[in-house]
C-alpha cells in the first residue's frame, strides 16, 4: 500500500480505472437502474451484500448538531437523532450514510453556500479564473454579507472578461458557467495545491455541522455543481497534507459515483480490455482485481473516505436528470405556503430542478483519529 505521502495529485488514473469510468459515463440508464451492483441505501441496505452497518459512537445525539446549524427545532425524526452509517464491503474505511441530512437542512445549507457564501469575495470559482466577478453591496436583510446573486438588484451586474471571453451576465453565471467555488482553504484546481497564503475563515456553521457529524476537522471545501450531462472524471484527492478522512455531501440530481483501489497488478492491458468490452458482472462493476464500489447518492446522503479508501480513485460519470427531490425543486423560490424572503427569488424558481450540489470538505493538516467500530 503506498504512504501518503508518495502519491502524486498530478498522476492519471490507470488504464483499468479509466475503462470503466468510461463504461459508466456511456450506459443507457435503463442498464443501470436495473444492475444489481449499484449500492442504493434507500434501497434495505442492511440487506445488500455490498455494505454492512456500522455503529458511530458520535452519532449518541445527532440532532442536537442539526438543530444547532438550523438555529432553532427543525422536526428532527428518530432517524436523524441515530443516523444510520455503512461500510462498503470492498474499500473499508468508505462509508455512506443515507438521508443523513434531514430536509429543511439541506434547504437551510442550500441558502448558506449558494445565497452568502457564493456572494462572498474571499470564496474563489470557476468564473474568477476568467472573469472579474463583481459583488453586491451589503443590504440590510443580509446580515454584513454581500446580496445574493439569485436576487433580482444582481441581475444587473456585468461580469466582464479578463481574456477574450465575451462579458457574461448573472442568469448565465448561475445556469451554465459556475461549476465550482472553494471555502476555506483555496484549492488551486490547475496546480492541484493549496496556495500558501493564509485562507479565509471556513464558515463557522458549516464547519460546526461537519465536525459534529463526521470524524474530522473541516478546513477546505470544494462546492460542486453540475447539471445532468456535467461529469467529474476519475481522480484522487491527495493535495491535503494528511491522509485524514473526506467527506461527501450530495443535495439535489442523484448521481451515480465510482470508487476504486487499483493496486499495481491491476492495471494489466487485460483487464482493461475485460472492463471495456465485457457486459458480466466484472465488466459493470469493475474488473475483478479492482477494489470498486459504484454508490448512487441522493440528495442528503453523506460519503466519508478514510483509511485506505481516502486515497481510492473516484469520479461522477453521470448526474441523473429530474431526479432533484420535490421539496428542493423550486429552491431558491419559496414553497407556495411559505412567504418572506424566498419570493425575492422568484425568477429562479426551478433553478435547484437541474441542478446538483455537492461539498466536497477536506482536512488539510491536524491529525484525529476514526472512531468506526464493527456491528
Ligand atoms: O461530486 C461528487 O460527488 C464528488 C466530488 C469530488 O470528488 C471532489 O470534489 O473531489
Ligand atoms: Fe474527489
Amino acid at each position: 500500500m503506498s504512504e501518503w505521502k508518495d502519491l502524486d495529485a498530478h498522476d492519471k488514473a490507470p488504464d483499468v480505472v479509466k475503462a470503466w469510468y468510461k463504461r459508466w459515463q456511456r450506459m443507457e440508464s435503463s442498464a443501470f437502474n436495473a444492475s444489481s451492483g449499484v449500492i442504493d441505501c434507500r434501497n434495505d441496505p442492511g440487506e445488500s451484500q455490498m455494505l454492512r452497518e456500522v455503529i458511530e459512537s458520535r452519532f449518541h445525539d445527532a440532532s442536537k448538531i442539526l438543530r444547532e446549524f438550523m438555529g432553532g427545532d427543525i422536526g428532527v425524526d428518530d432517524h436523524h437523532t441515530t443516523p444510520r452509517v455503512f461500510e462498503v464491503n470492498s474499500l473499508p474505511g468508505l462509508l455512506v450514510y443515507p438521508s443523513i441530512l434531514p430536509e429543511p437542512l439541506q434547504l437551510g445549507l442550500l441558502d448558506k453556500l449558494l445565497h452568502r457564501d457564493l456572494s462572498d469575495p474571499q470564496h474563489q470559482t470557476n468564473v474568477h479564473l476568467h472573469y472579474d466577478v463583481p459583488y453586491c453591496p451589503p443590504q440590510p436583510h443580509t446580515e454584513g454579507h454581500s446580496l445574493s446573486f439569485f436576487d433580482p438588484a444582481a441581475q444587473s451586474l456585468t461580469i466582464k472578461p479578463k481574456t477574450s471571453h465575451g462579458a457574461l451576465d448573472v442568469p448565465r453565471m448561475l445556469d451554465k458557467k459556475l461549476r465550482w467555488m472553494t471555502l476555506g482553504g483555496q484549492y488551486d484546481w490547475t496546480a492541484k495545491t493549496y496556495p500558501p497564503t493564509p485562507p479565509p475563515p471556513f464558515p463557522e456553521d458549516v464547519k460546526n455541522l461537519v465536525e459534529g457529524l463526521f470524524p474530522m476537522e473541516a478546513e477546505a471545501a470544494i462546492v460542486n455543481l453540475y447539471s445532468p450531462g456535467d461529469t467529474l472524471s476519475v481522480h484522487r484527492d491527495v493535495s491535503e497534507a494528511c491522509a485524514q478522512p473526506l467527506v461527501s455531501i450530495s443535495l439535489g440530481c442523484e448521481a451515480i459515483f465510482l470508487v476504486a483501489l487499483a493496486d499495481d497488478a491491476a492495471s494489466s492491458a487485460s483487464d482493461v480490455d475485460s472492463a471495456a468490452t465485457t457486459s458480466n458482472k466484472d465488466g459493470i462493476n469493475g474488473p475483478g482485481n479492482l477494489r470498486s464500489a459504484v454508490i448512487r447518492l441522493r440528495s442528503g446522503d453523506a460519503v466519508l473516505m478514510s483509511g485506505s479508501a481516502r486515497y481510492a480513485w473516484h469520479g461522477v460519470p453521470r448526474v441523473i436528470a429530474d431526479t432533484c427531490p420535490g421539496f428542493m425543486r423550486s429552491w431558491p423560490a419559496a414553497g407556495a405556503s411559505e412567504g418572506g424572503v424566498g419570493n425575492r427569488y422568484e425568477g429562479y424558481r426551478g433553478w435547484m430542478a437541474g441542478k446538483r450540489v455537492n461539498l466536497n470538505v477536506r482536512q488539510m493538516f491536524a491529525d484525529i483519529a476514526v472512531e468506526v467500530e464493527g456491528q
